[in-house]
């Protein structure tokens, strides 16, 4: 589904007429980059490719086109727009943006910086030809909210778009071909490589587990998966993957993964979702009720490089979530164990310890081991004076700080709403908000959260 502004696209002779605007347009900026025997992806690059990601479709996409240009024999390379400073911004003729929106219309962390930037009135772009692809999910309310202020930030800035703003709805093919398209008339190849998402494998049901008997939140499952044959895919703590439901393929559910390789299957924390009028979800209610154990699963993993360890292995990690959340961390919890680094600070808040202690046997595991330094675990219905984790964060400022000076990184994961935002604050009140911004940009400060 094409989801670019409708009136746009109102009558076919406009839609002619904008086409062949488009078309020159491309031509010119083509001529004005001029072909390149090949490309010398470095700084210099004709045409940047600058993607908002935070769970790696815009990243994975940014590279794509990277590969569609440099095969029509143009410059190109791609950078995150936390790579994007004022400078590069200032000086830059032509860059392709790629941007994800998140929470309630929100920006990806890593635009906290180019927001900024397109925020100073001073800022005069002029000079830049753009276009934008934005990522969205029309079933939200500010459906590629992000992407649409950029775009209007970027004209309001003076610079000038090389085509219209495509949208894309849920990863949905159509609107990517549309934008393959026009980078192949701007590479000027019919050339362009593979794009296609990679494919879906064949997976079953090992075992399935209800975590919270008895709670007073919906249910949680954890489910373990094996390939239906041979080995298991590679992935890293922090990952994801996509779950292709049967009742609705052409939208994949994404979970985090909870398991590590070493333990030999990919486990998933999958909380039952129910709708206003009682029935199930249909991702969650197929995989946590109707699909049996040994019940065949279309599953892809998928890298999150936002949220891996990256370059923090030596450091202290502090780890904070909340709800299924834990599936992240406990992913991150027991590589750390399997590798020795014992200093780990798990924050987790739940609802009431009797029935939503998740992991409480690989947290008591971790503890004998000598994994975990310490552990905060809040649940907000046990009458405790510390009702959520952004609470026992509070609490616990001194400790915070002291760990931070020492180094730490800090992982969430975990609800948007309530947690991440909570957490998100309390940090800027303890650590202060400048900190929080070079954490940040360090990538000692990630987030997994939905
Ligand atoms: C927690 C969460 C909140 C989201 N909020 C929005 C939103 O407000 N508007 C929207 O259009 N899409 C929203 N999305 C959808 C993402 O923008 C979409 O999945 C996009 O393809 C992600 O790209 P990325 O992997 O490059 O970050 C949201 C997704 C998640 C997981």
């Amino acid at each position: 589904m094409m989801t670019v502004d409708p009136v746009r696209w109102g009558g076919a002779a406009a839609a002619v007429a904008a086409y062949a605007g488009m078309c020159l347009t491309l031509l010119r900026a083509r001529r004005a980059a001029g072909k390149r025997p090949q490309d010398s992806g470095g700084a210099a690059a004709d045409w940047l490719v600058a993607y908002a990601s935070q769970t790696g479709t815009g990243e994975a996409l940014a590279g794509h086109t990277v590969a569609t240009l440099r095969t029509g024999g143009l410059s190109a390379r791609a950078i995150s727009v936390e790579q994007l400073d004022e400078a590069t911004l200032r000086g830059a003729a032509r860059i392709l943006f790629i941007a994800s929106t998140y929470g309630e219309g929100d920006a990806p962390d890593s635009a906290a910086r180019l927001a900024r930037l397109l925020d100073d009135p001073g800022m005069a772009l002029g000079q830049l030809h753009y276009a934008l692809l934005a990522l969205g999910d029309s079933t939200y309310a500010n459906y590629c909210g992000f992407g649409r202020r950029l775009d209007a930030a970027l004209q309001a800035r003076g610079a000038q778009a090389l085509f219209a703003r495509i949208e894309v709805d849920r990863g949905r093919g159509a609107a990517i071909e549309a934008w393959q398209h026009h980078l192949s008339h701007l590479a000027g190849t019919s050339d362009a490589p593979d794009w296609s998402a990679p494919a879906y494998g064949d997976w079953r049901i090992a075992a399935r587990r209800l975590l919270n008997p008895g709670s007073a939140g919906a249910p949680v499952y954890r489910i373990d998966l094996l390939p239906a044959a041979g080995e298991l895919p590679a992935w890293e703590a922090g990952d994801l993957v996509q779950v292709s439901a049967p009742g609705d393929p052409d939208y994949p559910r994404e979970y985090s993964i909870a398991s590590t390789m070493a333990e030999g299957c990919l486990s998933l924390l999958v909380r039952l979702h129910a709708r206003d009028d009682g029935s199930l979800g249909l991702a969650s209610g197929w995989l946590c009720r109707e699909a049996r154990e040994g019940a065949p699963v279309l599953l892809r993993v998928r890298q999150h490089s936002r949220f891996r360890i990256g370059d923090n292995t030596q450091r202290p990690l502090i780890l904070i979530g909340n709800g299924t959340g834990i599936a992240g961390l406990r992913a991150h919890l027991q590589r750390r164990a399997e590798a020795g680094q014992a200093r780990n600070w798990l924050l987790f808040g739940e609802r009431q310890a009797a029935h939503d202690h998740f992991c409480a046997g690989d947290i008591a595991a971790w503890r004998q081991a000598g994994m975990l330094d310490a552990v905060s675990l809040v649940f907000s219905r046990d009458g405790g004076s510390e009702r959520y984790v952004q609470h026992a964060l509070a609490a616990q400022a001194a400790e915070l700080r002291a760990w931070v000076a020492d180094g730490a990184a800090i992982y969430v994961c975990g609800s948007l709403q309530g947690m991440a935002g909570a957490v998100h604050a309390t940090l800027e009140t303890v650590l202060g908000a400048d900190t929080v911004a070079v954490l940040d940009q360090a990538g000692r400060y990630r987030r997994d959260v939905y």
